[in-house]
Formats: C-alpha cells, structure tokens, sequence
C-alpha cells in the first residue's frame, strides 16, 4: 500500500488521530499500514512473541510498552516471526534490539529506541484493550498508516 499520511490528513482531517511520538524507523518498510490489535506489556514480551506468531492478515500489532527503553519487547526472531505470518507493521511504545538485522526485514517497525538487554517473557500483560499514547488512543480494529512523517489512526479503513 502507498501509505501518505500528510495526503491522508489533507483528505480526511478531523477523522484521524495524529500520533505526537516521534519514533525511530526500524524496519525496511518505511511506510505500513493495516488494522489495529493491541498488546500492553512492560519489559515482558511474552503476549508479543505469541501474537506475532499467529497469522497478522496484513494487520499492524500496536505494542504499549509504557514507554520504557529498559529492555526491548522485539528483536530480529520475533521480528522474522511477524514477516513469516504476514503482518504489516508493528509500533512499539518502548525498545527494540538487533537493529542491524530489523533494518533488512520486510516489515514496518517503529519504536522509541534500542537496548540489548531482551524482556522476559512469563506472557504478562493484556491484548486486544484500547491503548494511548503521544495522545492518541489505539483500538483493536482500528486503521493504522504510517510513514516518515508520523502514524495516524483512524475508525475506518480509509483507503
Ligand atoms: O526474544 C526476544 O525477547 C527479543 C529478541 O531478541 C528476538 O526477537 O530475537
């Protein structure tokens, strides 16, 4: 999909809720989008690795890691996992890891920054709940675009 979320806004305006994190891109597709599922998590990302493992029908896993860059929710398994079952993108509120080998997945990843040090994964955490962040609210079900310019959600699939 040619994601342009300034064109987007330019057509859309109010209907879409702009993301004011400013995340890194990770992956090697700058641009992504899909329909919405959510996992809250912190410094565990047992409920990632499984969601990301179970088939992604082209969706974007949208990941509340609190915000903490004190240990990373994915590396380049999980990572390769998502690309395996067909997800387009995933956005994480927190850390990733194995930057050099992220950047040659053909997957959207976006995330405040990195650290080696890898979660637990004792599966903590809830999915599928509406989650914030950069004063926007995430719902499962909900159309993600992203691009260099930021991420916009919004109710519907709008093209
Ligand atoms: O397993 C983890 O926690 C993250 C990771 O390194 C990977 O996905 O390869």
């Amino acid at each position: 999909m040619d994601v342009k979320t300034a064109d987007l806004i330019d057509d859309f305006g109010d209907e879409l809720r702009s993301c004011e994190t400013q995340f890194r891109q990770y992956g090697a597709r700058p641009a992504f989008a899909g329909p919405v599922s959510t996992v809250r998590c912190r410094h565990d990302n047992g409920l990632v690795k499984r969601r990301l493992s179970t088939p992604g029908n082209g969706g974007v896993l949208v990941v509340d890691g609190a915000g903490s860059l004190a240990a990373a929710l994915l590396g380049d398994m999980i990572g390769a996992a998502a690309v395996a079952h067909g997800w387009a993108g995933v956005l994480i509120n927190g850390a990733v890891r194995d930057v050099a080998e992220l950047r040659t997945l053909d997957l959207g990843v976006k995330a405040l920054g990195s650290n080696p040090r890898k979660s637990v994964k004792d599966g903590a955490g809830e999915e599928d709940v509406p989650v914030s962040f950069g004063g926007v609210e995430f719902r499962p079900g909900d159309w993600l675009y992203s691009d260099e310019d930021g991420v916009v959600v919004a109710n519907r699939q709008l093209r």
